[in-house]
């Protein structure tokens, strides 16, 4: 077991390397994680998904190793006891939509050997309860919004109150109501738990994470905190009227000026950076490709 300065390491993983269709699709990624959340930042095709779905054990690695909760899922045993203390929330959860919430959550809580029926049923309900969905855990999946859809995905991975979340763009199609919403409910879960987020949402990380991670190409660009993050942008954020054009990124900003990051010209008007600031120097700084602006 390892203490950092922020707590006990939970997730350890060495050389994690994946290939698909001929390419590395995750190339010798290392990291580690703590009791809490983490955001996992990338631009689309960074490795993301693929990246949670070799923690989740749904596919192993082709190179490299991770321990989780002190289990090693490299050999079998240690694979299924991992996977009893796991909660994963994926991209596309596969509802079937003709399922109600109840019968989703307990579908899935068979499949997590929940065997004795009264028990499983109290656990079901009282994950319905934590996402706050008692009310509608009678309705099929079908009629429920996408916000109440992400909530229910949540339930199920929470069945069985497992150590470790995996959570794939849980808020990736909310409004902002039902973000918010949701990002209460990931604080929450978060308590106690190990909890690895993935996001395209900034303020996502933000709000929720104490530590962050940057993949691009497959690689890990950065590993810290949010204040580190946001610090690589320190000095290198500027106002200006127009576009400055020796600016790596820029963006008008509701008040008409424009917002440029970079190498700030000589009497540059210096503004606080921002965590989004931090994120887009990281991938510019490392030859990824920064979010279309
Ligand atoms: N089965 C596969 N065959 C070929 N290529 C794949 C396969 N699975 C993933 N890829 C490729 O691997 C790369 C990483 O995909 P991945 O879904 O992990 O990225 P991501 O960061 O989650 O992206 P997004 O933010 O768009 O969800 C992409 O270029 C993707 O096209």
């Amino acid at each position: 077991m390892t203490v950092t300065d922020t707590g006990i390491v939970t997730v350890s993983a060495s050389g994690l390397t994946l290939h698909r269709g001929g390419t590395a699709v995750l190339d010798d990624v290392s990291l580690r994680l703590e009791e809490g959340i983490t955001g996992l930042l990338g631009p689309n095709g960074a490795g993301k998904t693929s990246l949670l779905r070799v923690l989740a054990t749904a596919v192993p690695a082709d190179r490299g190793a991770f321990t989780a909760l002190g289990h090693d899922p490299g050999t079998a045993p240690g694979r299924l006891a991992l996977r009893r203390t796991l909660g994963y929330l994926p991209q596309n959860p596969g509802f079937h939509p003709d399922f109600t919430a109840f019968a989703f959550v307990d579908y899935v809580a068979i499949l997590k050997e929940l065997t004795d029926r009264a028990a499983r049923h109290r656990e079901v309900r009282r994950v319905l309860e934590e996402v706050d969905l008692a009310d509608v855990r009678g309705k099929r999946i079908k009629r429920l919004s996408g916000g109440m859809r992400q909530r229910v995905a949540l339930a199920a991975a929470l069945v069985g109150d497992p150590r470790l979340l995996v959570l794939d763009e849980p808020t990736a199609g909310l409004d902002p109501e039902q973000r918010m919403r949701f990002r209460d409910l990931i604080t929450r879960a978060g308590q106690g738990r190990t909890v690895l987020l993935s996001t395209h949402q900034t303020e996502d990380v933000a709000m929720l994470c104490h530590r962050v991670i940057v993949l691009a190409h497959g690689r890990v660009r950065f590993e810290g905190t949010p204040a580190e993050l946001t610090a690589r942008a320190a000095g290198r954020v500027w106002s200006s009227p127009e576009r400055d054009p020796g600016a790596r990124a820029g963006w008008r900003t509701a008040t008409g000026a424009f917002r440029n990051v970079g190498d700030p010209p000589e009497g540059a008007d210096l503004l606080e950076p921002t965590l989004e600031d931090g994120y887009l120097l990281t991938l510019d700084d490392n030859g990824a490709e920064a979010t279309a602006r």
